[in-house]
């Protein structure tokens, strides 16, 4: 019988940097980036977020959404054609349905690009950042936040690499000096219904993240919310492990290794009635949007056969995901679909700034 996983795998990332242990913790990143997509990564501290920095952050995502709708308003969306700024409750869309999570998009802060090349060069550009006289220290918590998550996530890529069998270094070409990084503070408020009201329970919907690699900070404990789905279609949920973040492969990476690492399926549910807002802050490592290569010629027959192994288990899968641009190198270069689906979730910043490619992109997933 063809099993699919039934747990995220628990990787040390301290096991990497001892040459003993190290052997093992690629042989389980391998398999965790393979067969399931999906990871808890333990033992960070050294190379990123501390304990302190997680309180941090944490706090001032509760005082920004706890400020006054004016002041959210300012730094709404809509006023970013990057793609960046405040997203209010029930204005996004993904798998065709509604989202219910408010939330605030950053980025690594980068000049505005200039006008001319491909559309999606916009994706980059500078922050909208709430007014410092009301919340004095969220620009010094986030810039910070994302340097150590920027440093992180580049000594985890690295990793990614040898244990498919590259070098630790072949993957850089795919990230350009002064890289965006992406990240989002999200607040799932709890449901007014009862789990049986099928309409009411979407967070974000069934969907498979754009980018490179994903990392999830679960900033409070709700359970059954995250859910990750198995190749037999099964929902697995991804309940916080205080002190671990969830690592999860995004379609950017399944294209460069030509889908040996999985860009797996998962939704949030929204939290049960009377349980609070869930709090959480996904970091999204990005690649420079005018990669147009895959690695794969260098893959190993090895590696290559726990894919094909992986591939016959995969059966019920992805059958309530709505539709997904997806990178493919022999037709653009990777910001091309990225660009695409941004467009598709966030469709009044679409139809503000480009409303040409929103209608093209309409007809597109029709
Ligand atoms: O809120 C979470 O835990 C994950 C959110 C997510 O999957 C996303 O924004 O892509
Ligand atoms: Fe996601």
């Amino acid at each position: 019988m063809n099993m699919s996983f039934g747990s995220i795998p628990v990787i040390d990332l301290g096991q990497a940097f001892d040459n003993e242990t190290k052997p093992k913790f690629l042989e389980n990143l391998r398999h965790a980036l393979i067969t399931v997509g999906f990871l808890r990564l333990t033992n960070f501290g050294n190379y990123g977020p501390t304990t302190q920095d997680f309180q941090n952050i944490t706090q001032q995502g509760i005082e920004f959404f706890e400020l006054p709708e004016e002041e959210k308003k300012k730094v709404e969306m809509i006023n970013s054609p990057h793609f960046l700024g405040y997203t209010k409750l029930g204005n996004e869309i993904t798998s065709g349905k509604i989202d219910w999570r408010e939330q605030i998009d950053l980025a690594t802060e980068l000049p505005a690009p200039t006008k001319d090349g491909p559309l999606y060069k916009q994706l980059e550009g500078p922050n909208l950042w709430p007014d410092e006289r009301v919340l004095p220290y969220f620009k010094l918590t986030m810039t910070s936040y994302i340097d150590k998550m920027s440093r992180l996530s580049s000594i985890f890529t690295k990793l990614v690499a040898e244990s498919i069998g590259l070098s630790p270094n072949a993957l850089d070409t795919y990230f350009k000096e002064n890289q965006q990084c992406k990240m989002k503070i999200v607040a799932y408020p709890a449901d007014t219904h009862y789990r049986n009201d099928v309409e009411a329970v979407q967070g974000v919907g069934p969907h498979k993240d754009s980018d490179f690699l994903t990392f999830v900070y679960q900033a409070s404990d709700h359970k059954d919310t995250l859910q990750v789905q198995n190749f037999k279609g099964e929902w697995i949920s991804v309940d916080n492990i205080p002190g671990s973040l969830v690592v999860n492969v995004g379609q950017t990476l399944e294209a460069i290794t030509c889908g040996v690492c999985k860009a797996t399926i998962h939704q949030v549910l929204r939290p049960r009635k009377g349980s609070g807002t869930r709090l959480s802050i996904p970091f999204f490592r990005t690649v420079d949007l005018e990669s147009k290569e895959s690695a794969v010629s260098n893959i190993s027959h090895d590696v290559w056969k726990l894919k094909e192994e992986r591939d016959k288990t995969i059966d019920r899968w992805g059958i309530d995901t709505g539709f997904q641009y997806r990178p493919d190198f022999s037709q653009h270069p990777a910001g091309y679909a990225v660009f695409r689906n941004r467009i598709k979730s966030h469709r009044d910043v679409a139809a503000k700034w480009y409303p040409e490619l929103l209608a093209k992109v309409l007809t597109e997933i029709a």
